[in-house]
């Protein structure tokens, strides 16, 4: 099999800097707006940005249902922020007709870090970069929090007892913004989770040959 086609949920949000973060790691990734857009790729990026916009344009793009379907045959996909609040089972605080995916087993609070608040940063220490690794810096921007979770699902790492950053199978979801951090540490270890050949090593080899 070739390399595979990351998409990354390009309908609204930050989904400009998660394409930046996945080609500096030698992955090939394209903007995904359409059901045909869906249909060529092989693992999928939510980016952060408004879940009620979000979930709104997944309806008019007609991308809900097959973007449903992928997700319940497997397709590896990485939600952030509100690309969190879209994977989650439950969400408290959305609007009425917001729609969600059900693919981790959480309840997540919109805004649930406080509307004052509206956004912080602070260093996080991350099981799946290994014993020893740098912490990663965890950018919150009305960030969604964890209020529950099921007994399927894994925490990566967390923040004042909180969970910040799950995995449930092939999901992964973070409530901060991993691609604003000019770290692609993330993102090779989403792609390392399906990917036989390690991403963060490749992208050391083509360094070093240039
Ligand atoms: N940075 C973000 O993605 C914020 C998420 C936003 N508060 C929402 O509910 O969708």
């Amino acid at each position: 099999m070739g390399a595979p086609m990351i998409g990354v949920l390009a309908l609204q949000g930050a989904f400009e800097s998660h394409q930046q973060r996945l080609t500096e790691l030698g992955a090939l990734s394209r903007q995904v707006r359409t059901p045909r857009d869906l249909a060529g790729v092989d693992a999928l990026v939510m980016p952060g940005g408004e879940s009620t916009t979000m979930s709104r344009l997944l309806l008019s793009s007609e991308l809900f249902d097959p973007l449903a379907q992928r997700i319940a045959d497997g397709m590896p996909v990485f939600g952030t922020c509100a690309g969190m609040i879209l994977l989650a089972t439950e969400v408290l605080d959305g609007r009425p007709d917001q729609r969600s995916f059900g693919a981790i087993d959480i309840t997540v609070q919109r805004n649930g870090y406080g509307r004052q608040l509206d956004s912080f940063e602070t260093d996080l220490t991350v099981s799946v970069l290994g014993p020893g690794a740098a912490p990663f810096h965890g950018v919150f921007i009305r960030a969604p929090k964890v209020t529950r979770l099921g007994d399927d699902v894994e925490v990566l790492a967390e923040h004042d007892g909180v969970p910040v950053l799950l995995r449930q199978g092939a999901v992964y979801v973070a409530s901060f913004h991993p691609e604003l951090a000019g770290d692609h540490r993330l993102h090779a270890a989403f792609l390392n989770s399906f990917q036989h050949e390690s991403f963060s090593e490749r992208h050391d080899a083509q360094t070093e040959n240039t």
